[in-house]
């Protein structure tokens, strides 16, 4: 049996379902094959629980230092499984609310995996055949260990989603939007965080002054960090686990986890079958438009070599679906995309970092930074600082890189890219008249 549709999707989450909504919003007939919960990586194991427990071990930080503002000792201790019951029935509010958006759409949701059988042909799990016009491959990707020794020892982020109390010491492997994250909101949970880094910086895309700066607040937090440290070896010792590595402690750890990066879930979709065109890394290749090689199949997210961030396959997959579908042809523009790492506090960046300004514009580059302490924190005699640059070029001082750390810099960061993306000057945002007192009045005041 066949059955045909407009559209095939091929994986449920962020890009896939952004995909299969825009397609049938312009009238396609579209399936879509989900064998695992709705939402995909983002709302089951990344952004979304991730997000949670980085509120989590925030309200756990300012209970910490309530005390000094004069409030009633509290041992903010976090009932993990309660907090989890929270999460995850907001999570499943999520799952709920797709389903019935599916069902609204018309769309037909297969349960299952699917491979290709040729250029328009996709196989399910169940032995169905469906053919489409198009095809999107949105698939993502998952975790890699490093091939070490021990590796399969230690967890993923996707092992962190499962776990139901904070372990009393924890050891993360990889300096990367992951490790930072969770050793940040582990230590502000409780527990006692080693962080093994390849390199000698954290977060190598960001600003490095910023980047330099968070190492140094989480250290004065407590996490230990291990620069410039491979680790070699994971082993059990007693009832817990020895990490082998220059500068590794001695005594073991409750749990390690690896934040080494992901990998594109390729590998059981047949894609040689349909003559579709994979980098060295098994990503599938696409152009500008998001169209591999072969005509009518499609590739968004992480499958792709895009920046792995869902608003990016949610843009990607609009697009496309504008395109093929809505008669607008608007690519999406791979430059100037925001991104935040949830550590603590959190560290967002748009645009150009100084180094790549300056290798690109050499002398025409004009950095503004202000150094301060938020409010709360000169309240609590806390030493912590927010440290926010602008990064210009040329006579008339275009803002090309915004890079922010600190209290909010999560919430400030989205109307500022729109600024930068629109082509703001230093000057138009000194004569926006600032909001006060606020950390974002900062970005209309500095020099
Ligand atoms: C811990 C963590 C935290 C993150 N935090 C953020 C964040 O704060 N902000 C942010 O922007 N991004 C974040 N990300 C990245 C974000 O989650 C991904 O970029 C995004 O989910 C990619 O979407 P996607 O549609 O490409 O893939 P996914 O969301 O991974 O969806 C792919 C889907 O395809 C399905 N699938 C796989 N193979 C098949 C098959 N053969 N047939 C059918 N279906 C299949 C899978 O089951 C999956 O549901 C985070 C990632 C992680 C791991
Ligand atoms: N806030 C967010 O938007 C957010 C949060 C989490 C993840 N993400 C996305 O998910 C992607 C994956 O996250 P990630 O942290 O796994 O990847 P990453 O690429 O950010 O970091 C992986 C880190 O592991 C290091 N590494 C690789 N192999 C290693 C080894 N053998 N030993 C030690 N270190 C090693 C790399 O040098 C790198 O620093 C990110 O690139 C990001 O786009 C986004």
């Amino acid at each position: 049996m066949q059955q045909d549709f407009d559209l095939i999707v091929i994986g449920g989450g962020s890009g896939g379902l952004a995909g299969a909504f825009r397609a049938a919003s312009h009238g396609a007939r579209v399936a879509l094959l989900e064998p695992a919960a709705l939402g995909g990586t983002c709302v089951n194991a990344g952004c979304v629980p991730k997000k949670a427990m980085w509120l989590a071990a925030e309200v756990a930080r300012k209970l910490a230092g309530a005390g000094t503002l004069g409030f009633s000792p509290h041992d903010g201790a976090l009932d993990w499984e309660t907090f989890i019951a929270h999460r995850q029935r907001y999570i499943g509010n999520i799952h709920q609310s797709y389903r019935s958006r599916l069902d609204k759409a018309g769309i037909a949701v297969l349960p299952m995996r699917g491979h290709f059988v040729g250029a328009n042909a996709i196989e399910c799990e169940d032995g169905v055949r469906l053919s489409a016009r198009n095809l999107l491959i949105a698939t993502g990707g998952h975790p890699v260990r490093p091939p070490i020794p021990g590796a399969e020892l230690g967890g993923t982020s996707d092992d962190f989603f499962h776990w139901t109390a904070a372990p009393a010491r924890v050891a993360l492997v990889g300096g990367g939007y992951i490790g930072t994250e969770l050793a940040g909101l582990l230590q502000a949970l409780g527990s006692q965080v080693h962080l093994f880094v390849r390199g000698e910086r954290l977060l190598n895309p960001f600003d490095a002054e910023l980047a330099d700066q968070l190492a140094e607040d989480y250290r004065q937090a407590g996490v230990h960090l291990h620069f410039g440290c491979d680790v070699t070896t994971v082993e059990q010792a007693g009832d817990g686990l020895r990490v082998h590595g220059e500068g590794a402690p001695e005594e073991p750890f409750d749990r390690v986890l690896f934040a080494t990066g992901r990998t594109p879930n390729t590998a059981s979709l047949a894609l040689d079958t349909a003559g579709v065109a994979m980098d060295r890394r098994g990503h599938v290749i696409v152009d500008r438009r998001h169209s591999t090689n072969v005509d009518g199949i499609h590739a968004v997210g992480d499958v792709t070599a895009d920046l792995p961030l869902t608003p990016v396959a949610i843009a990607a997959a609009r697009r496309l679906m504008d395109r093929l579908y809505g008669g607008r042809d608007a690519p999406l523009d791979p430059d100037n995309i925001p991104s935040v790492v949830f550590s603590h506090p959190p560290l967002g960046m748009v645009g150009l970092t100084e180094e790549r300004a300056r290798a690109l514009h050499g002398d025409d580059v004009h950095v503004s930074r202000a150094s301060f302490r938020p409010m709360l924190h000169a309240l609590a005699d806390s030493p912590q600082r927010s440290l926010f640059k602008l990064v210009c070029v040329g006579s008339e001082r275009r803002v090309v890189g915004i890079h922010l750390l600190g209290e909010a810099a999560d919430e400030i960061l989205q109307g500022f890219a729109v600024a930068l993306k629109l082509g703001v000057t230093l000057d138009q945002l000194h004569d926006t008249v600032a909001i006060h007192p606020t950390s974002a009045e900062e970005l209309v005041l500095m020099g």
